[in-house]
């Protein structure tokens, strides 16, 4: 089925109060809710005259025997009949009304949620973000589509008032009399639960976030043999959440009794009043059946008022969350006159500083020229910004002072999507999708031949061990590509950039997953994948720097010597120093002795 885009927008204006910012939303399904409501409003009307019928069916057909009793039962049951039609309608159109507007609020945050650049997925945690995205949405949702309906119930009660006051004033205030108490009641217990659901809420964000590392973390805690330390806090989060609903549980159980029987005691002044009433010849038999229907009829609506009440309230903090969301500008966002068309791949850092938004520097004054078709290798000990100045380059962050440009244009003058195409990046751990291989290579490319997808393998030393697998490129791979091995899913996320065919490729330790011997087969692939383009390669090993032209050395945020790989190792004791410190396993072992 056709995706439909969402009917409407929140309005952008922040000083507004959130409904009127969410109105649009309403407007848009306006017809289909205004239909409902219509309907609904209908079926309460048609409802309330079966008391009526009663009344008369028994005044006049059974106790003064006037009138056949066929004729009212066979009314009472038409009427049924069409009240049931029409609540179906109601009913039917209101969920409709209801889960459309879920769909477009819910298409709203996603696809503000996928505009939204690195720097918030950094702050946010995933867990909250999905229980935001779930259950606030469903509270906006409930209460943009119930309330009203709530509502049309509410003020049926004041039609079934004004028809018992033209059968009987004093008896029709005695029914109406516990009323407002029922009101008054739901609210107060609405309230006092209010707190209490809103902390079940964060307590169930935060149980999503420990179950949701867990799962995503599962690799880290079997490897630490730390299940049993994962469960304790999973039970530890889960025992917050029943300790809140047990509170919950509590202040409903001292509130419900008291609203259950409120209408009983309605029914016993119907009785003792219109009994008297009967009895002194005031009132009908009729009358009294009929205002016991009443009282029963009547009591919901106003039971739901304090539900709405706190629908509403669920419903604005809910909103307030998604605005926070809605309200977030991406910090990397197209210029208004973007330049397009393709580059040749000439990059140029000048006084490149960027800090994180968490603050951490890590580039301080970053000056790199890369001409077009140069493989330049970066080289410096870990922290010193590497993997940052790739990710710079297809601005995933904005520096914070200096520029790059490439061909001598601001990267922040280029069209957006028109830079990510032309810059390849291969992360150093590739996210793989839980589809095909061909699917995952073609990503970038989603209308990509088969034959063309088989020669970005190719190139990045992938094709052979796709072959072997059961399906071959039609394989799919476990989530995040499991299924693979590290430096499988590596060649895979490098096929996926080169067919692309990026005029700059950013490798970031492309290759650190990979064993000798295949590293070996994929450098033959890469240096003809590299051929024509600029590469930056984040180099952990003397192999990869192998492939380089030109290597550059980082030290604390910025290039602190440039040069083929063997001056550097004679004139530049830092550069050996890196070296010697990333290649020789021993190290790494000392520092583990060391730190017994
Ligand atoms: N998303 C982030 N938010 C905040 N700080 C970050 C983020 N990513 C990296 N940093 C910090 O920025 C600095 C540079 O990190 P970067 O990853 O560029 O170094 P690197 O040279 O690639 O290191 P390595 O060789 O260990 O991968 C470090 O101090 C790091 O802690």
């Amino acid at each position: 089925m056709a995706r439909r885009a969402p009917r409407a927008a929140i309005d952008p204006d922040r000083t507004k109060p959130w409904l009127r910012r969410a109105w649009p939303l309403v407007k848009a399904h306006r017809g289909l809710l205004v239909t409902s409501l219509l309907l609904s409003f209908v079926g309460l009307i048609v409802q309330v005259q079966i008391p009526n019928l009663v009344r008369v069916g028994i005044d006049r057909a059974v106790v003064d025997q006037t009138a056949r009793l066929s004729t009212y039962v066979g009314w009472i049951v038409a009427l049924a009949l069409a009240q049931g039609v029409i609540n179906y309608l109601a009913r039917l159109y209101l969920l409709r009304t209801a889960y459309e507007m879920e769909y477009d609020l819910r298409n709203i945050v996603y696809a503000h949620l996928a505009r939204l650049s690195f720097s918030f997925y950094d702050r946010v945690q995933s867990g909250e973000l999905m229980s935001r995205s779930s259950s606030d949405i469903r509270a906006v949702q409930m209460y943009l589509s119930f309330g009203p309906s709530i509502l049309v119930q509410c003020t049926i009660a004041l039609v079934a008032f004004v028809l018992m006051l033209s059968i009987n004033v004093p008896l029709a205030i005695v029914a109406m009399i516990t009323m407002p108490v029922i009101g008054i009641l739901g609210v107060t217990m609405r309230k006092a639960v209010f707190p209490v659901s809103w902390m079940i809420q964060a307590r169930l964000a935060e149980l999503a976030t420990v179950v949701d590392e867990n799962i995503q973390g599962v690799r880290v805690v079997k490897a630490f043999a730390a299940e049993g330390r994962q469960v304790r806090a999973l039970a530890a989060s889960a025992d917050r959440v029943r300790w809140a609903y047990l509170q919950d549980a509590r202040i409903r159980s001292r509130w419900s009794p008291l609203l259950d029987n409120l209408p009983r005691l309605g029914l016993a002044l119907v009785l003792l009043i219109g009994g008297m009433m009967a009895i002194r010849g005031q009132t009908t038999v009729g009358t009294i059946v009929a205002f016991n229907s009443y009282v029963l009829m009547l009591q919901p609506p106003f039971r739901m008022l304090g539900m709405m009440i706190m629908m509403g309230q669920r419903a604005s903090a809910s909103a307030r969350r998604i605005y926070q969301i809605l309200d977030t500008r991406s910090d990397v966002t197209d210029p208004p006159q973007p330049r397009r068309g393709r580059v040749r791949g000439d990059l140029r850092f000048t006084g490149v500083r960027f800090a994180y938004p968490d603050g951490t520097v890590a580039l301080t004054g970053l000056d790199l020229h890369v001409r077009p078709g140069e493989t330049v290798a970066v080289v410096g000990a870990t922290g010193s910004g590497k993997s940052t100045l790739g990710r710079l380059i297809a601005r995933f962050y904005d520096v914070t002072s200096g520029s790059i440009t490439i061909d001598g244009h601001d990267i922040r003058t280029l069209a957006l999507a028109d830079l990510r195409d032309q810059v390849g990046i291969v992360p150093d751990e590739p996210f793989l999708f839980s589809l095909s291989i061909h699917d995952n290579i073609a990503y970038g490319r989603p209308a990509a031949s088969r034959a063309d997808v088989m020669a970005a393998a190719q190139a990045a030393g992938a094709d052979g061990f796709v072959r072997e697998l059961p399906d071959g490129y039609d394989t799919v791979v476990g989530e995040r590509g499991y299924t693979l091995s590290g430096g499988q899913r590596q060649r895979i996320a490098i096929a996926r950039a080169l067919l692309v065919n990026p005029p700059v490729l950013v490798l970031d330790d492309a290759t650190s997953a990979i064993d000798v011997h295949v590293e070996q087969r994929i450098h033959a692939g890469l240096r003809t994948a590299m051929a024509g383009r600029t590469t930056v390669i984040v180099a952990h090993r003397l192999s990869t720097i192998g492939l380089a032209d030109r290597v550059v050395l980082m030290e604390r945020g910025r290039v602190v010597a440039s040069g083929a790989h063997a001056d550097l190792l004679a004139g530049e004791p830092r550069y050996a120093a890196v070296l010697a410190a990333q290649n020789e396993p021993a190290d790494g072992a000392d520092a583990l002795e060391e730190s017994r």
